[in-house]
């Protein structure tokens, strides 16, 4: 690689940790360093994205991964983490490379202010030639608010920092038409549709979390955002520097469609929606089509309580959800302005501003988008007409 990128590097806990007796796997850990390092050194802005702090804290807690439960989990992370980060720290110096840890939640990620400070603090440390580890903050993220697997976190990182490149590295070669154990199993070099895989990456490692399936979410994600996904095995000697020198095989999940915004790829990717708008038919097919925002006289109904600002569902009157929206306006508001049509909106709100609800702009649709979470089921079961 000649040109200087931007890559994220996510490494899997069945490559820091031996399955047996969960302890550190150092020697696959000094190869990665080493890789990471000469990375660097040429001049490639790199972020790690590294599991393993609950597989190395397993032991401490006295559990197994198949017997712990959440909570036993979120503390063998706690017990784990200073274990995973001392280690890279003592590895990277060998390597004369500095290392910082980051730990982020969903919470973290979706609040704009809090999302642009990581983007700033990770700017710096490449500033000043420091290594990013990231990992989820296991410990205090709540059930429904976790991203849950560090594929999809890696790619959420890949999106932050628009990224060029995201190597995913596993215990496997790469992607297969089914699980590998099956001596049937046929490898797959490259990779368009995801859509085509999702059935086929269900089952997972005895300590990974989200198996092949995060994987091709994860590379969907980054491919909306124009960056190229990249899986291949971890457990070889050199397991950047050999897949980048095309020396062994791997699974490239291509970038295909339209790069969207950086704002739309940020909503597409929360967790966290605050309620719904549902319009026409008609109008969702507008809005698909590119040609407008959502006003006020489009709205049929609305669910939830929520504020200017906030992300909404966009569903069509047959209950699917065809697009997320940034509101201008909150939920009273909307209320308010939608049975006062013939009313100027300042004079029904009291002040001055945008006079769509949705504006064209703010407006992410759905296709080809497999989002982190979708819709709540019974979302459209609680619409309130307005
Ligand atoms: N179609 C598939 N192609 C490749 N791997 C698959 C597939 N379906 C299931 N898997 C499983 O996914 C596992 C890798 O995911 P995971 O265990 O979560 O690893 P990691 O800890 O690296 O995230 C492999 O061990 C493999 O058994
Ligand atoms: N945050 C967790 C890792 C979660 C996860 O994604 O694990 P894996 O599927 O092994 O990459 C940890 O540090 O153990």
């Amino acid at each position: 690689m000649t040109k200087k990128k931007k890559i994220v590097v996510k490494i899997g806990s069945s490559l820091l940790a031996n399955e047996d007796n969960l302890t550190l796997r150092y020697a696959f850990m000094n190869g990665l360093m080493s890789d990471l390092a000469k990375l660097q050194k040429d001049g490639h802005d790199i972020i790690l994205t590294s599991s393993g702090s609950v597989a190395l804290g397993l032991n401490m807690v006295g559990k197994r991964p198949e017997d712990a439960g959440i909570l036993d989990k979120q503390a063998a992370a706690a017990c784990g983490q200073p274990l995973l980060m001392n280690a890279y720290r003592q590895v990277a110096s060998e390597y004369e490379l500095d290392v910082a840890q980051m730990l982020v939640t969903v919470e973290d990620m979706e609040d704009r202010r809090r999302f642009l400070n990581i983007k700033n603090t990770m700017m710096k440390l490449f500033e000043n030639d420091i290594l990013p580890i990231i990992n989820e903050n296991d410990s205090v993220a709540t059930r429904d608010l976790r991203v849950g697997d560090n594929d999809r976190l890696s790619a959420k990182v890949a999106q932050m920092i628009q990224a060029d490149l995201l190597i995913i590295l596993t215990s496997v070669e790469g992607l297969y038409d089914r699980d590998p154990s099956d001596p049937e199993a046929k490898f797959i070099a490259e990779v368009e549709d995801v859509t085509d895989h999702l059935e086929s990456t269900t089952g997972i490692s005895d300590l990974g979390s989200g198996g092949m399936l995060t994987k091709m979410l994860a590379a969907n994600m980054a491919q909306n955002a124009g960056c190229e996904t990249i899986i291949g095995e971890g457990i070889i000697e050199r397991p950047l520097s050999s897949l980048l020198a095309n020396e062994r095989r791997y699974t490239r999940c291509l970038v295909t469609g339209e790069t969207a915004s950086p704002l739309k790829i940020w909503l597409s990717n929360r967790l966290q929606v605050s309620g719904t708008l549902v319009v026409s038919n008609a109008v969702a097919d507008a809005v698909i089509a590119g040609d407008c925002g959502i006003s006020r006289g489009d709205v049929i109904s609305i669910q939830g309580e929520f504020t200017k600002g906030d992300v909404l569902h966009v569903y069509n009157e047959d209950g699917v959800e065809m697009a997320r929206g940034l509101t201008n306006f909150s939920s009273e508001e909307i209320m308010l302005l939608a049975r006062n049509l013939d009313m100027p909106v300042e004079s029904v709100i009291g002040y001055k501003t945008k006079s769509d609800v949705v504006g064209a702009e703010n407006i992410l649709v759905l296709e080809d988008n497999h989002l982190l979470l979708d819709a709540p089921e019974d979302d459209q079961k609680l619409v309130v007409p307005v």
